[in-house]
């Protein structure tokens, strides 16, 4: 054990203080010893990071008011602030977020606290769900020559290319959106499936002035899937329109726009083609509430009583994390077989039943990695229509380190430095592994955590 100084224990003595939450015990020391305020101890620790790690609010404040200086940054490159803001403790980093010394924020913008839009959850539409029963007004408007659908065959939407596909990289596909006359024919078939999306949001400024004849002025979506080739079926389309397949990474060619409703239209479309049949007793069913429910038509079945949540569209979570070494400079990454060469993404799961979000990262982790997992911290979350899953995405801190394998999930899975992350992002030299696209809420994971950790 190295002795130490004086100084050293008193020191120490002080961030033990801080770390504790003993405002008055701070307070009397710095009276006495003002330089304390910017000491670090063995392990790089300020007392500000101390007090910002365990939300002691009175103690951070005492020390602000001592001159104390903001910037300094741990072993793990992290100031006062970005400990403060990854612990959750929002106050505290609010407080310290008037600091020159800032964070990463201004050089990766979206590592912001807001509210993370994620490809595949933009609402362009206002969903309407009080119409849904409305069966007289549903029929109004999938006769109304304003109304747009989207066209789908087997889950593949219409889509097309835009006009410079060169310059975009083939991204940015738009789904067509198709008028009535283009699609009468394929609505008359029985077997074309047909789900009300909603209507356009209408501009503040709109008033009920714009209705005439008892039209409310409202423009509908409607999406359609037939498991028929519907070319035969169809009007006027645009000639240089296709289906687009397969869906990874097809779905990810959509231009930011359409992937919102894209996501919307293909998870309740994928329920209906594998829910064709009740669930539960295995009769006949009928699509009902614009596309929004199936009922059995089996009158005693038992799908009709209590909460029947067989007859709404499934959303299955699952949890998806980035695991970060207690180190807190190294993050844990996985690659599946089906990935592309050089690939690692967040290690992710289905929740399982009766498992909270927090369990269901903790065991996941386990499974595939053998890794331990304690604090585990919501991030953000995206709709991954695949079919229909919603990715809950999150922050998790190992407690051990030991990485096994599980072979039939993962093919491997290894720690990342914090430097190999950042020339994974700048594609600097040969880059130690590709990140998973920027569409992926794993991507997001990622760069949100070094967003967190300032002064790189
Ligand atoms: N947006 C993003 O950034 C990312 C999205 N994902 C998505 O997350 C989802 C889940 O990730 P994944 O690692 O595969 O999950 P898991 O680790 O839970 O493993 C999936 C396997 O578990 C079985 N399984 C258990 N429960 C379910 C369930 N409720 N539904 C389906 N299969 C289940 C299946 O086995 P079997 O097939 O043998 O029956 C499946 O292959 C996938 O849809 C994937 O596309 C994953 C990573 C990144
Ligand atoms: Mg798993
Ligand atoms: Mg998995
Ligand atoms: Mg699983
Ligand atoms: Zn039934």
């Amino acid at each position: 054990m190295v002795s130490m100084t004086p100084k050293g224990e008193m020191v120490e003595r002080f961030l033990d203080f801080a770390a504790r939450g003993d405002v008055d015990q701070i307070s009397i020391m710095i009276s006495h010893s003002n330089f304390l305020v910017n000491e670090c101890g063995q392990n790089g620790w300020t007392a500000l990071m101390f007090a910002s790690r365990n939300g002691h609010f009175e103690v951070v404040k005492a020390l602000l008011s001592k001159g104390c200086d903001k910037s300094p940054v741990n072993k793990s490159g992290q100031t006062a602030y970005d400990v403060a803001k990854f612990w959750g403790h929002k106050h505290i980093a609010n407080l310290l977020a008037n600091d020159e010394a800032g964070s990463l924020e201004r050089v990766l913008p979206n590592a912001g606290p807001e509210e993370q839009e994620s490809y595949f959850s933009r609402e362009f539409l206002h969903r309407m769900s009080e119409k849904r029963t409305d069966s007289q007004w549903l029929a109004a408007k999938q006769s109304s020559p304003e109304t747009v659908f989207l066209l789908f065959f087997n889950l593949n939407p219409l889509v097309t290319a835009p006009a410079d596909e060169a310059a975009s990289g083939g991204s940015d596909m738009k789904l067509c959106r198709l008028r009535l006359p283009s699609v009468e024919e394929l609505l008359r078939r029985g077997d074309t499936m047909v789900v009300f999306l909603g209507v356009e949001k209408l501009p503040e400024s709109h008033s009920s002035s714009a209705q005439k004849d008892g039209d409310d002025g409202l423009t509908a979506w409607f999406a359609l899937n037939t498991e028929q080739n519907p070319m035969d079926h169809l009007r006027s389309v645009d000639a240089q329109s296709f289906f687009l397949k397969p869906p990874m990474p097809g779905l990810l060619t959509l231009c930011e726009n359409d992937a919102g409703v894209l996501a919307q239209a293909r998870a309740v479309l994928a329920w209906h083609s594998r829910y064709s049949f009740c669930p539960t007793c295995g009769s006949a069913t009928r699509a009902d509430e614009g596309g929004h429910k199936r009922t059995c038509l089996q009158a005693d079945c038992k799908s009709l009583q209590g909460i029947h949540n067989t007859c709404y569209p499934r959303v299955d979570p699952v949890v998806i994390m980035l695991v970060i070494h207690p180190d807190g400079n190294q993050c844990l990454l996985g690659r599946k077989k089906i990935f592309p060469p050089g690939m690692f993404s967040c290690l992710a799961g289905f929740i399982e039943p009766g498992e909270t979000v927090e369990d269901g990262v903790r065991r996941e982790v386990q499974e595939e990695s053998g890794v331990r997992v304690g604090p585990v911290q919501y991030i953000a979350c995206q709709p991954w229509p695949m079919p229909s899953s919603l990715m809950i995405g999150c922050h998790a801190v190992a407690v051990s380190t030991d990485i096994t394998v599980d072979e039939h999930e993962i093919e491997e899975a290894r720690w990342f430095t914090r430097q190999q992350v950042i020339d994974a992002f700048v594609k600097r030299g040969r880059p130690p592994f590709v990140l998973p696209p920027r569409q992926a809420i794993a991507h997001y994971l990622i760069k949100h955590w070094i967003g967190i950790n300032a002064n790189l």
